[in-house]
């Protein structure tokens, strides 16, 4: 007698982060289009560089590039690395005050010696598209309305697309960084979810990633989250971006997750590329017409 076959997992759903962020930015032109119409204010985003990292930079131009292909005005200030302190904080200070300027970025990482934290707490709050400023940050924890980093927010909204419940769900936010880890513990919090917070002192990672039905990772490492952490039918959300060598004298792209053994086991996966990185710059232009809307006293819809 023939034994029957086993049943073979089944693959992950590819949560297409380019497609959903290429939506959203249709969606928004539109939504600008609206705000320009009933305001007469264009919204503006400034963007600040400092050195000459070739990521940022790429980053730079392709937020500058989106923004004005939805219709809103954007700045950008290319600053040479030996910047000081204190004329990066006066560059700040005029933005601050520009009745043009509705959304404001520092680019990261800023190169050393230049201060991160004091840059970004002289960023006028209402302006922080980033959500970086410690006011934001407070507004989020306290669960009141905020302007929130766009990472965390990308990766909220495609867990929303998926169309999965949230409510009590089992969260693990593998990383503790101010720009996503915590924001993503927050607002998964916000949806209900019973959230942890992992990091590079948690004991028992692979334990506390197989009771996750929501596993989000950004801590940097490549393929650190091996496939047999993962719980059967998982949604799994990489937020790492590692260039690693492609073996053949190039390189490539990939994320905190090893992909190709967790799609046999996630419900959902998201791929790097392709996943939440296109979603960061989608969020952050949305963050400009909501800052734009909230300064100059019109609905951002
Ligand atoms: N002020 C900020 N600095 C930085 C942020 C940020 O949100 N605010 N995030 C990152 C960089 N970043 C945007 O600034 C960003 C990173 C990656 C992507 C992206 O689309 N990545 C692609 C893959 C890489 C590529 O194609 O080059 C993907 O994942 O598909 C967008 C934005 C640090 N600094």
């Amino acid at each position: 007698m023939n034994a029957s076959p086993l049943p073979r997992p089944v693959p992950a759903r590819v949560i297409d982060g380019k497609a959903v962020a290429a939506a959203r930015t249709q969606a928004l032109a539109q939504r600008v289009a609206g705000f320009r119409e009933r305001t007469g204010v264009v919204p503006g985003l400034a963007v600040v560089l400092v050195g000459d990292d070739a990521a940022s930079a790429i980053y730079v131009r392709r937020k500058a590039r989106q923004c004005e292909a939805v219709g809103m005005r954007s700045v950008q200030h290319v600053l040479p690395g030996a910047t000081t302190q204190a004329e990066l904080l006066a560059l700040v200070e005029r933005l601050n005050r520009d009745p043009d300027v509705h959304g404001i970025l520092v680019q990261l990482p800023l190169p050393r010696p230049l201060d991160e934290a004091a840059i970004l707490a002289a960023v006028d709050p209402d302006k922080d598209v980033d959500g970086f400023h410690t006011m934001n940050a407070g507004r989020l924890a306290l669960g009141r309305p905020a302007l929130v980093p766009c990472t965390p927010l990308g990766c909220l909204l495609l867990l929303r697309e998926l169309g999965v419940a949230l409510r009590g769900k089992r969260a693990l936010v593998v990383g503790r960084s101010v720009i996503v880890g915590r924001p993503m513990a927050q607002l998964l919090l916000m949806e209900d979810c019973t959230v942890t917070i992992a990091h590079r002192h948690s004991q028992d990672l692979a334990m506390l990633c197989r009771e996750a039905d929501i596993l989000i990772v950004a801590v940097g490492i490549p393929g650190l989250i091996r496939g047999d952490w993962i719980r059967p039918g998982a949604v799994v959300i990489d937020v790492g971006i590692n260039r690693v060598d492609d073996g053949a004298g190039g390189s490539r792209i990939v994320g905190d997750v090893a992909y190709d053994e967790a799609a046999h086991v996630a419900g959902a996966i998201t791929p790097v590329p392709g996943g939440v990185g296109p979603m960061t710059i989608a969020c952050l232009l949305e963050n400009t017409l909501a800052a734009a809307a909230a300064i100059e006293g019109g609905a951002a819809a």
